[in-house]
């Protein structure tokens, strides 16, 4: 079996940005590892801190926060790091010639429980006329990532990546600790009766969710003619895993529970990444209105509804929102 270097090489990927996808991959092993240990590490539990988003901090998204952070921060063509934990800017060296944005750890309510986890990570080219601590090197349509992929440490450590090519996907070997390619062209189907969505919001939901997701309920008496069953991980990084390998729907639209906060996943360092890797896959993804990828990022922390999966059942949703 290939490993990752090698595969990369073959891609013909720039050796900076290859070196620097080993980077952070090389901390991912170590959350791995350390997400392996559970309550042998001391890495379960809450910390008594709240991230800028007003989220309480679990132990291990701190962790994992940190050892991300410091592994870019060791690397010289790192010029700006973005991380769901941070709130603002972490400037690296000033003539890097790469950003990186990450959520260290998403799933979070799943840590406590032994369930699916994971680090989401892009990488993007530094704008040179900005300082490394300017948040507008951030200010980039998702088009513009050079790398995207998800680390999801579950019963085996697997990463999905895509260069800008397709989309692979490579597992951990443990016995001598690479990943080793185990799918080198990961395709979604076209269509699929299996669909994610937090039905607990369903009040909350706007009319367009409402009729979407009741038309599926109908099975086939309905529209679609077919019976849908329905998943949801709690982890997005799980669920889109689950959608680049059998296909699915996933969607978090906006809803009414707090107008503050009518979306709940994040442009930047959520929704991006999964959009390219599932693009590169086949897939589709789409706010409703807009595809995910030619939206311009214009705050760190901002929040888009999401809608992506297999291209087919995307497009029969989105025709919800016009
Ligand atoms: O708890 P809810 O509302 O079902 O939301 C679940 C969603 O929130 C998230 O956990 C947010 O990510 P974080 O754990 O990184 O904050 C997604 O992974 C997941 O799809
Ligand atoms: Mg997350
Ligand atoms: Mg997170």
């Amino acid at each position: 079996m290939q490993r990752l270097i090698p595969t990369l090489r073959k891609d013909q990927v720039d050796l900076e940005l290859l070196m620097l996808i080993r980077t952070i991959l090389a901390a991912t092993k170590e959350i791995s590892f350390r997400v392996s240990q559970g309550a042998l590490g001391d890495v379960l539990g809450s910390t008594l801190d709240e991230n800028i988003q007003g989220e309480q901090q679990k132990k291990l998204d701190v962790i994992a926060n940190q050892l991300i952070k410091n592994m870019l921060l060791s690397d010289a063509n790192v010029r700006s790091i973005a991380s769901e934990e941070e709130d603002d800017v972490v400037a690296g060296d000033p003539d890097g010639r790469f950003i990186v944005a990450f959520d260290p750890l998403d799933g979070s309510s799943n840590i406590d429980i032994n369930g699916q986890i994971g680090t989401i990570f892009t990488i993007y080219p530094a704008k040179p006329s900005l300082a490394a601590d300017d948040p507008a090197q951030f200010h980039q349509t998702g088009r513009s990532q050079l790398a995207a992929g998800y680390v999801l440490y579950g019963p085996s450590t697997m990463l999905m990546l895509t260069t800008g090519k397709e989309t692979r996907c490579f597992t951990l070997d443990r016995t001598h600790g690479g990943f080793l390619l185990t799918n080198d062209k990961v395709a979604v189907p076209e269509k699929t009766a299996e669909f994610s969505i937090n039905m607990a919001n369903s009040r909350f939901w706007f009319e367009p969710t409402q009729t979407y997701i009741n038309i599926l309920l109908e099975g086939e008496e309905g529209e679609r003619n077919k019976r849908y069953n329905m998943r949801w991980n709690a982890a997005m990084v799980g669920d889109i895993h689950r959608i680049l390998v059998r296909g699915g729907i996933f969607l978090y639209p906006p809803d009414k529970r707090d107008p503050a906060k009518p979306a709940k996943l994040r442009l930047l360092y959520e929704a991006n990444p999964m959009a390219m890797l599932l693009e590169n896959a086949g897939g589709a993804a789409s706010t409703g209105t807009e595809n995910i990828l030619d939206l311009e990022t214009s705050d760190l922390h901002q929040r888009v509804p999401v809608i992506m999966g297999s291209a087919e059942e995307v497009e029969f949703a989105k025709s919800f929102y016009k």
